[in-house]
This record gives structure tokens, C-alpha cells and sequence, in this order.
């Protein structure tokens, strides 16, 4: 037998399991252009639908003329909102307890909202239909200020909730306010400021930006009238929810309703709530009989589905003297647009926002936040960002700069003085969270060693002084951060989204020759979940990873369960792979030890084998076992070898990492060259080194893109400036830096595997990182604080208005 020649470690090797740099099996077929995304799928006698959208930002709908349009040859329908309420269809609820026009009930309340759903035989003839659709508006004032919504005598957006006091989160104070949450101690709070040597005081705005992934979003939904199936394809994060919202919503059985999530091309949470575009394509089945296609282009992406961010925070932190931080206070202005469509788990608002004393040991705390209409999109997604982290992490490491500069001390001696310390762990914050574990220091010593902190400052100290000689006109800029990111949503005694508990799943079928396929409930939008969970497996089972088939986003096949954001997959899903793997385990050794002729206990799990404790010559290979479980009767033991776990994390996982950024800026021309970029990540145990190396610079490069020019920017009519890839900053490979990463492992104690996210981490961590560094470049002429994003003209500006253009 060639098994027995190899030694263990060979045997380990072949199996490509946990902390191997597999390569991605998806590959094959995504580079040779062979994936299969929704607008990919074709079926027989499919329609395509369009979007009549508002070009106001808030105006009366006083009439819907489609008689031109429904006109037009190979035009099949058009619906207005006049079509839908009579199947209670023209609104629909949203993720965050709101609800949401489906298409516009007598007013539009944000540009490019829907209006009419042009139903056409061909995508060109609905384009030319929707031009044909004569829509009469009357204008209303906008805001696009949520400090301005606020004020007594704003107009009304919402009439259809007008003078409703209670709202899903609480009470309501004003038309326009969605509601008010409030975590932690705010008398103590509020006595810790009155009474401390240093305070510090800010408003830190994390301006609107949005997903835009490389594919858009849409669907194909086909209604098969004969057996009374609905098949819904769609580039869903969360397909399972999906499946259930839309059972509720549309009172088809939800047996009779499958949905698909293809290959995704980039979801970054913006592919998580409920567009409108998904009810009518429904609808438009429904009534058609035919498969109806819905697929947005950029502009529609970008104006109108899940912006991200928006969070004006306002800030206090305290200190003694010596730069020991003794409270923090926030208030956030949340901007939500015209509906609360925000996806957010149902007991958190302003989702995780309450992780903003990130990773400090800060033992008094107070947030409060309070959610505003404007006339802006709907949505508030989590755009790399586990719920609003990033907000937080933005929030405190922008904080911490100004403390520092208010003490006059070094930023990284500040962050090192306050860090939470190892031997805290569990730590328990002031706003409610017990952060698993963590090491900062050692991650942050490591960090600073490796980018020689010391010897950077003493280069900066060199060129502030060669600039103020006159001999060079670029400023250089250090950005430091530390952060906690907070994911794996969730436990079901805190999480829930629509009532559905946030657990996930695995089920695991051995097929008898000793292969495998894995099903979850997670669904990869280019993560690499077929990668890394088979890895999970092998190591778990004994089956090599290459053996093994994952499958994911098919609700007629997959175990239920939440769905892939907030890097909850690794440790929700990661955790119930590992729990089903070890099932399985356990039954194999069952077979194993009936094979061998000895009690359960005497035998032992060998990488890929039960060997007899004591006699490692006898034993039986997983193969082997695989099929004997199909082909023995072997008594008390069921045949098969397959398990399905559900897994309920005890705990959220604190992934956290130690980033260190470069910068030189031209005051002059407002140019910033990220000259380094040094990013340590601890996501505890590492599945697949080379994954998570590719999640980093995937998620920096996304935060450098928000940090340094990203921006849905709107004008003060509601004009949407920045709604096509001329405006809207997506960085290519000639301003992507270098990026230089590291690690540092601390092991989740609750995770099976010991394992945390790390897909999210470096967004949450760049931000701040980019931004620190370029107001580090000022701040010997007196910056604390300017809004993101960074680009060339707010960089002059801000050079300008410290006067150092002479
Ligand atoms: N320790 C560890 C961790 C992790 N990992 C890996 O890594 C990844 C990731 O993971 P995670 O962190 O868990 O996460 P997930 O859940 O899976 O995913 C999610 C994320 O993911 C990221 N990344 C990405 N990538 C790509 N390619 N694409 C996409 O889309 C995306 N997105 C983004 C986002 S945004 Mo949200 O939704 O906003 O909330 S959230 C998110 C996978 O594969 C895994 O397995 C490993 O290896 N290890
Ligand atoms: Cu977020």
C-alpha cells in the first residue's frame, strides 16, 4: 500500500488542508472566462425589464402616461405602482424595519428612484420604451443635509409616516428622524469629561460612498405556472433570506420558490438587501409567464442601490495629562436616505457601531446615534465593513490622532499607553462587547519594527525642515492605525436579521469512493469559499481538499443559513464546516474500529487514517472507511457517512491588525503618493495564507480608493455627481501602492478551528491608516482634522487654507 510508505507529514502535505496556500480551484474557470454570472443566464422566451427612474431628487408624481411606450413593438407591459398595490406589491418592507416604494406611489423621494418597470422582448427595446414613458412631476424642496432635516420647519419626506411617533427602533422626534440609539453610560460619561486634565473634541465626518462591485446587480425570475414554481436567479449574498423574504412578501409556499445565486462578481454588501428590481421581475413573471430578466447598468448601481457610510461623528475623548484615555463620548448623525433600508442586524441600528473604543482599554463609554431622512439613495450596507466597523474604527483612530496632537505626544507611544493588554482577554468594553482575543502589543512592536517607526520619523523631522528651507515642496505624512474589527454575526441571542437567527450551516455527504461535497449555507462572491472550506474539511476528515466539492447559493440543495457578509462565513460557516467535519469523524471511527476488530476507543485519528492505538502498522484510511460505510453492515451503525451542522456561534470574532502608511503630498499640486503601505493582520488560525493575502489587498485597495477620492457626492438639489466610473473613483493598478503584509496569529478561543474573518479587516483598518497619513503631513502647521476623501483638490485646499502656497 503506497499510503503506508509515506510518512505523516507527507500524508499532511497531500491533503492541502488549513494553512496551506492552495490555489484557487474557482480559477480555472473564472480566467478563462468561464464563470457563469446572471446575466449569463438565458432561458427560453425570456423578457427583459427596465426602469423608468425620477430625474428629481423630491417631487409630486401627478400623472404616469405609458400609452406611447406600451405602443412600441415588442413591448410586452409596463407597471406602475397603479399595477402593484393591488397585490400589496407598490411598497415593500426593508431589512431595517422601514419600508420602501417599490415603484413610485405619488412621490419620489431621491434621483434615479423607480418610477415604471418597462416590460420588452429585448434589453434594447426596453431601454427605447422607458424613453417613451411620459412621467409629469412637480418639484419639492431637497435635503440632502441630515442637520438641515432636523430643523423645525424642514419639509416632510416621508408623508406616509407623518406624525408616526414610534418607529422600528423607538420613538421618533421629528418627521424626518428615524430613530435614536443609545449604548453605554452617559451620566459617568459626561462626569469623566467635566473632570479630566485633557479633552479633546471633534467632528469626524465618514463621508457617502458605495460598493459599485465590478458586476452589477439583477436577477431572472421565471414563474413555471404549470407546477407552480418560482425559480429566482440573482446576485444574492444571502439566498436563503432571500428565498423566505420572498415567500412572506408574495405568499408563494416557500417549497415553491428556489433561488440561485450564480457565480457574483463582487458583492462588498451591496448585493444583501432588496431592490425593487428583483419585486417587478417577480411580478413580471407572475403576469408574463415568461422568464423576465432585470440587470442594472453602472449609473442605476451607483444612484440607487446600497450607498454605504454617511455617519457625521461628532466626538469627545479624555485623558490625564500623561495620555492615559479615560472616557469617550459620540454622537452620530446617521444620513439613511429616503427609506431605512439599512442592513443591519435587527437589534443594531447603527449596526456595531458601539465597537468605536476599539482597541483601547477606555473604561467609561458613551454612543448615541440618531438616523435621519434625507433625499439620497436608500441602503447603509456594510461596504467591506463588519455593520458600521468601519465607521467606528475611522471614528477612534481619527480621535486618537487628535488626542495625541492635543497632548503633544507621539501617536504610536498614545496608541501603545492605552492599548488593551494581553492578559485583559476576554476583555469586556464599555459599550457592551467581550472582544474574544487579542495581543496588540506584540502586533504593534512588530510593526514598528519592521517599518523602522523611529527611523521614519527621524526622515519626516528631515523633511519638515527641508521644506521650510524652501528645498522641497513635499510634505511627508505617517499614518498609523490599530484596529478591532468585530465579525462573525452572529449569536442568535443578539442577532437576527427579519427574525431569522444569524447561525449558518454545512452539511457534508462521503460519497464511497472518498470523496466529498460540502453544501453551506454562505454563498462566495469571489472569496474563494470552494478553496478554503474544502481545506477546513480535509484537515478536519482526512479527505484531500482536492476530493472535495463545495457547493454553495442553490436554496433547494444548500443547509439554510445567512448568507456571506460582515466576514461572517469563516467564523459562523468555517465553524459549522469544522462541527460537521468532526461528525463525521466520529462515525468513522465507529466503521473504523468495527473494521479493525477493537473497541472505539482504541483507535485514533492519524491525519487520513484510524490507526489502533499502539500498533500504527493497523489501520483503516478514510477511503477505506468511505466505503465500508456504503458496503458493510456493520451493526448499530446507519450506512452512509454524511452530517449537517448548524452552528450557533457562542461569540463574535475580534480580528485586528497593525497598519502603517507612507505618504508624500505636493502642496503645490495636492498630489499624495503612497510611497509604503505596511498592513499585519491577526486573523487567528489561517486557512489559506495566500487567500488572505489577496483579501488584503483587495480590501486596502478598496480603502484606498474611499480614503483617497471615493465619493457619492451629491449636489444641493440632489443631482447625484458622481454616478459613472468618470467620477466615481475605482483605483486601477497604476495608483495602487505596494503593499507589504504581515501577520500574527492569536487564535479565536471559541471557534473551532480558531479561526476569525479577515475579509473586511483591511478596509476597516486602511481608512484610517491613508487618511492619519495624510493629515500627518500637516500636522505641524496646525491640521486636526479634514474630510475624507483625499483627493488632489481638497489635499490643495487644505495646503491653501494653511497658507502654504505663500
Ligand atoms: N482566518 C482566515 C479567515 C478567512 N480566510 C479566507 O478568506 C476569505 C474571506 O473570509 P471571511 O473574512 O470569513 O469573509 P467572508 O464572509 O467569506 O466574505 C465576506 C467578505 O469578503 C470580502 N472579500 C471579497 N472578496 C472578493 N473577491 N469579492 C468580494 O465581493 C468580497 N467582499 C468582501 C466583503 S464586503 Mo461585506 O458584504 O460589505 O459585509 S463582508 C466581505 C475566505 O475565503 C476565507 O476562507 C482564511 O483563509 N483564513
Ligand atoms: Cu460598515
Amino acid at each position: 500500500m503506497t499510503e503506508a510508505a509515506q510518512t505523516r507529514e507527507e500524508r499532511a502535505t497531500a491533503l492541502k488542508g488549513l494553512g496551506t496556500a492552495r490555489k484557487r480551484v474557482e480559477d480555472v474557470r473564472f480566467t478563462q472566462g468561464k464563470g457563469n454570472y446572471v446575466d449569463d443566464i438565458k432561458l427560453d422566451g425570456m423578457l427583459f425589464g427596465d426602469f423608468v427612474r425620477s430625474p428629481y431628487a423630491h417631487a409630486k408624481v401627478l400623472s404616469i402616461n405609458t400609452e406611447a411606450a406600451t405602443a412600441l413593438p415588442g413591448v410586452v407591459a409596463v407597471l406602475t405602482a397603479a399595477d402593484l398595490e393591488p397585490l400589496g406589491l407598490h411598497w415593500m418592507p426593508t431589512l431595517a424595519g422601514d419600508k420602501q416604494m417599490v415603484l413610485a406611489d405619488g412621490k419620489v423621494l431621491f434621483q434615479g428612484q423607480e418610477v415604471a418597470f418597462v416590460i420588452a422582448e429585448d434589453r434594447y427595446i426596453a431601454a427605447d420604451a422607458v424613453e417613451l414613458v411620459e412621467v409629469e412631476y412637480e418639484e419639492q424642496p431637497v435635503i440632502v443635509d441630515p442637520f438641515k432635516a432636523l430643523e423645525p420647519d424642514a419639509p416632510v419626506l416621508r408623508e406616509d409616516i407623518r406624525d408616526q411617533l414610534e418607529g422600528a427602533h423607538g420613538p421618533r422626534k421629528h418627521n424626518n428622524h428615524i430613530f435614536t440609539w443609545e449604548q453605554g453610560d452617559k451620566a459617568a460619561t459626561e462626569a469623566v469629561l467635566a473632570g479630566a486634565d485633557v479633552v479633546a473634541e471633534e467632528m469626524v465626518y465618514y463621508h457617502r460612498t458605495h460598493p459599485c462591485p465590478l458586476e452589477t446587480c439583477g436577477c431572472v425570475a421565471s414563474m413555471d405556472k404549470v407546477n407552480g414554481k418560482l425559480t429566482l436567479y440573482g446576485t444574492f449574498q444571502a439566498p436563503h433570506a432571500v428565498r423566505t423574504v420572498a415567500s412572506l412578501i408574495s405568499g408563494i409556499a416557500e417549497h415553491n420558490i428556489r433561488v440561485i445565486s450564480p457565480d457574483i462578481g463582487g458583492g462588498f454588501g451591496n448585493k444583501v438587501g432588496v431592490y425593487p428590481g428583483y419585486i417587478c421581475s417577480v411580478v413580471a413573471s407572475i403576469v408574463t409567464g415568461k422568464p423576465v430578466k432585470w440587470v442594472e447598468d453602472r449609473i442605476e448601481n451607483l444612484t440607487s442601490t446600497a450607498f454605504a457610510r454617511d455617519y457625521w461623528m461628532k466626538g469627545k475623548i479624555a485623558a490625564t495629562k500623561d495620555g492615559k484615555i479615560t472616557g469617550l463620548w459620540c454622537h452620530t448623525t446617521a444620513d439613511h436616505g429616503a427609506f431605512d433600508a439599512c442592513a443591519d442586524p435587527t437589534k443594531f441600528p447603527a449596526g456595531f457601531m458601539n465597537i468605536c473604543t476599539g482597541s483601547y482599554d477606555i473604561p467609561t463609554a458613551y454612543l448615541s446615534v440618531d438616523g435621519v431622512y434625507t433625499n439620497k439613495a436608500p441602503g447603509g450596507v456594510a461596504y467591506r465593513c463588519s455593520f458600521r466597523v468601519t465607521e467606528a474604527a475611522y471614528f477612534i483612530e481619527r480621535m486618537i490622532e487628535v488626542l495625541a496632537i492635543k497632548l503633544g505626544m507621539d501617536a504610536a507611544e498614545l496608541r501603545r499607553i492605552n492599548f488593551i493588554r494581553a492578559d485583559q482577554f476576554p476583555y469586556q468594553s464599555a459599550l457592551g462587547w467581550e472582544y474574544d482575543s487579542g495581543n496588540y502589543h506584540a502586533a504593534w512592536e512588530k510593526a514598528m519594527k519592521a517599518v523602522d517607526y523611529e527611523g521614519l520619523r527621524a526622515e519626516q523631522a528631515k523633511r519638515l525642515e527641508d521644506f521650510k528651507a524652501g528645498k522641497t515642496r513635499k510634505l511627508m505624512g505617517i499614518g498609523l492605525t490599530h484596529f478591532t474589527e468585530i465579525v462573525g454575526a452572529g449569536p442568535v441571542k443578539n442577532c437576527d436579521i427579519l427574525g431569522l437567527g444569524m447561525f449558518d450551516s454545512c452539511e457534508i455527504r462521503i460519497h464511497p469512493t472518498g470523496s466529498a461535497i460540502a453544501r453551506l449555507g454562505t454563498i462566495s462572491q469571489g472569496q474563494g469559499h470552494a478553496t478554503t472550506f474544502a481545506q477546513i474539511l480535509a484537515s478536519e476528515i482526512g479527505i484531500p481538499a482536492d476530493d472535495i466539492t463545495v457547493e454553495e447559493g442553490d436554496t433547494d440543495t444548500a443547509p439554510y443559513g445567512l448568507g456571506t457578509y460582515g466576514s461572517r462565513s469563516t467564523p459562523v460557516a468555517g465553524a459549522a464546516t469544522a462541527m460537521a467535519g468532526r461528525k463525521i469523524r466520529a462515525k468513522a471511527q465507529m466503521i473504523a474500529a468495527y473494521l479493525l476488530e477493537v473497541h472505539d476507543d482504541d483507535v485514533e485519528f492519524d491525519v487520513d487514517r484510524f490507526v489502533v492505538k499502539g500498533a500504527p502498522e493497523r489501520f483503516k484510511t478514510m477511503k477505506e472507511i468511505a466505503f465500508a460505510s456504503y458496503n458493510q453492515a456493520i451493526p448499530g451503525v446507519e450506512p452512509g457517512l454524511e452530517a449537517v451542522s448548524y452552528y450557533d456561534p457562542p461569540n463574535m470574532t475580534y480580528p485586528f491588525g497593525a497598519y502603517v502608511c507612507v505618504v508624500d503630498v505636493d502642496v503645490d499640486t495636492g498630489v499624495t503618493d503612497i510611497r509604503q503601505f505596511y498592513a499585519l493582520d491577526d486573523c487567528g488560525t489561517r486557512i489559506n495564507p495566500m487567500i488572505i493575502e489577496g483579501q488584503v489587498h483587495g480590501g486596502l485597495t478598496e480603502a484606498l480608493a474611499i480614503a483617497m477620492g471615493q465619493e457619492m457626492a451629491y449636489d444641493e438639489i440632489g443631482n447625484v455627481k458622481t454616478a459613472t466610473l468618470m467620477d466615481f473613483f475605482w483605483p486601477s493598478p497604476f495608483e495602487t501602492p505596494n503593499y507589504q503584509t504581515d501577520w500574527t496569529t492569536t487564535p479565536s478561543p471559541h471557534h473551532p478551528i480558531g479561526a476569525k474573518g479577515v475579509g473586511e479587516s483591511p478596509n476597516v483598518g486602511g481608512v484610517p491608516c491613508f487618511s492619519n497619513a495624510v493629515h500627518d503631513a500637516f500636522r505641524p502647521f496646525g491640521l486636526t482634522q479634514t474630510n475624507m476623501p483625499h483627493d488632489h483638490w481638497r489635499v490643495w485646499k487644505v495646503a491653501h487654507d494653511l497658507g502654504l502656497h505663500g
